[in-house]
């Protein structure tokens, strides 16, 4: 007896005694911005679906296409026999429109991230160790690509670009020839905050550092074309996702020609993993297609964003340095912060409680993920319910 489940239930006991046990619960995801959960329709301001292209007709009717041409399932891996003809078109599309010599598409953004970070980071490839600068508040499945590559990354503060420059300048002092690499986003997932590309791609191109940005939550929503903030600044390496703004699942990174050739050959997460399922790859062809397009979503949702913020600034809240589709309600405390996200849930609104670890201790907050598929009333409710939920648990 190994005993592993009387451990493995104490460490729940613990977080529950914690107030962090989480668990699955399910919902029946519906189009205009909506879940049914519990039985009860509630307005969805947890889901990063920004532009409602989960629901469709064109992503629909294209993943169906595919399933019915090539099945559901890819059999193997890209390098093996699942790299569809289909990939070379997504991927040319997606270098054009991110303004790179090469993208790849990868399985996940967490995969892609994970193993793109540990392939870059290799020190086989450098011939020397890597030192590696990343924004403290980076998405997780980065510091995933960092543990497996084995670097331990100097960390500066969040979105502070003279921090990042001081830990540069130290480290050139110290080891002067080593290869440097910055690792960031361009709009972060908790703050919703964006960052100044041109400063990054500049402090990168006077250090010499490989610059790396992650658009998970740029892509289809940021940008003339909805790629994103990177293009036209000459990052070496942007990663992003399908599974939020573009409305499906996946990840790609654009890059040059003969880094894409290396990570087809040394990124773990594209050679031992199964490529995408063709229905799944039917979605992506079809956004990548229709992204260029929603420049007017694109303005809505930037409209919507800018009218929460306002309405629950105006009430005395704090929306942080929020400047996207991402818009949080700090509230600090743990326990406060859940009992606003269930006075919300009672109201027929879904924005969960984020809370540590996700976010650093003491910031736990409401982050509420709108849409274009939101309409201005369901913005006005928020402005009207969120101030009232927070008065009720003072
Ligand atoms: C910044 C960031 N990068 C990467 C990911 C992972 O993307 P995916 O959900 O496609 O695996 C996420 C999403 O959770 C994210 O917020």
């Amino acid at each position: 007896m190994h005993g592993l489940d009387a451990l493995a239930a104490a460490a729940l006991d613990r977080l529950a005694a914690a107030g962090r046990k989480r668990s699955l619960t399910p919902v029946e995801r519906l189009p205009g911005g909506r879940v049914r959960r519990h039985g009860r329709e509630l307005v969805d301001f947890s889901s990063n679906d920004y532009l409602g292209l989960s629901h469709h007709p064109a992503l629909i009717e294209r993943a169906r296409a595919w399933a019915a041409e090539y099945g559901t399932g890819a059999g193997a891996s890209r390098l093996v026999s699942g790299h569809l003809a289909a990939y070379q078109a997504v991927e040319a599309r997606i270098a054009r429109a991110k303004g790179s010599e090469a993208a790849l598409v990868l399985v996940s953004g967490w995969q892609a991230n994970a193993s793109v970070l540990a392939a870059l980071l290799d020190r086989a490839l450098w011939e020397a160790e890597p030192l590696v600068f990343a924004d403290r508040l980076i998405h997780a499945s980065l510091h995933a690509g960092l543990t497996l590559a084995g670097a331990r990354a100097r960390r500066y503060r969040h979105d502070d670009l003279d921090h990042l420059e001081t830990l540069l300048a130290a480290a050139a002092a110290e080891s002067p020839g080593a290869p440097r690499v910055i690792v960031s986003e361009t709009v972060f997932s908790m703050d919703g905050d964006v960052s100044d590309v041109g400063r990054l791609a500049a402090i990168a191109a006077r250090w010499n550092a490989l610059l790396y940005l992650d658009e998970a939550h740029a892509t289809g929503v940021m940008g003339a074309g909805g790629f994103g903030l990177t293009p036209g600044h000459g990052v070496d390496l942007a990663m992003g996702t399908f599974s939020k703004g573009m409305g499906s699942f996946g990840a790609y990174v654009g890059c040059s020609a003969v880094l894409a050739d290396y990570l087809v050959n040394r990124a773990s997460g594209l050679i031992y993993a199964t490529a995408l399922p063709p229905p799944v790859l039917g979605a992506i062809d079809a956004a990548v297609e229709l992204v260029p397009t929603l420049g007017p979503e694109r303005a809505r949702l930037a409209a919507h964003a800018a009218r929460l913020r306002a309405g629950l600034q105006a009430a005395g809240l704090d929306t942080g340095p929020s400047a996207s589709q991402i818009v949080p309600v700090i509230l600090g405390d743990e326990a406060r912060t859940l009992a606003v996200a269930a006075a919300l849930e009672r109201e027929g609104v879904l924005a969960v409680a984020i809370r540590p670890p996700t976010v650093p201790p003491g910031t736990s907050r409401i982050r509420f993920a709108l849409s274009a598929a939101h309409t201005t009333d369901d913005i006005d409710r928020l402005i009207d319910l969120v101030p009232r939920a927070v008065e009720e648990t003072r």
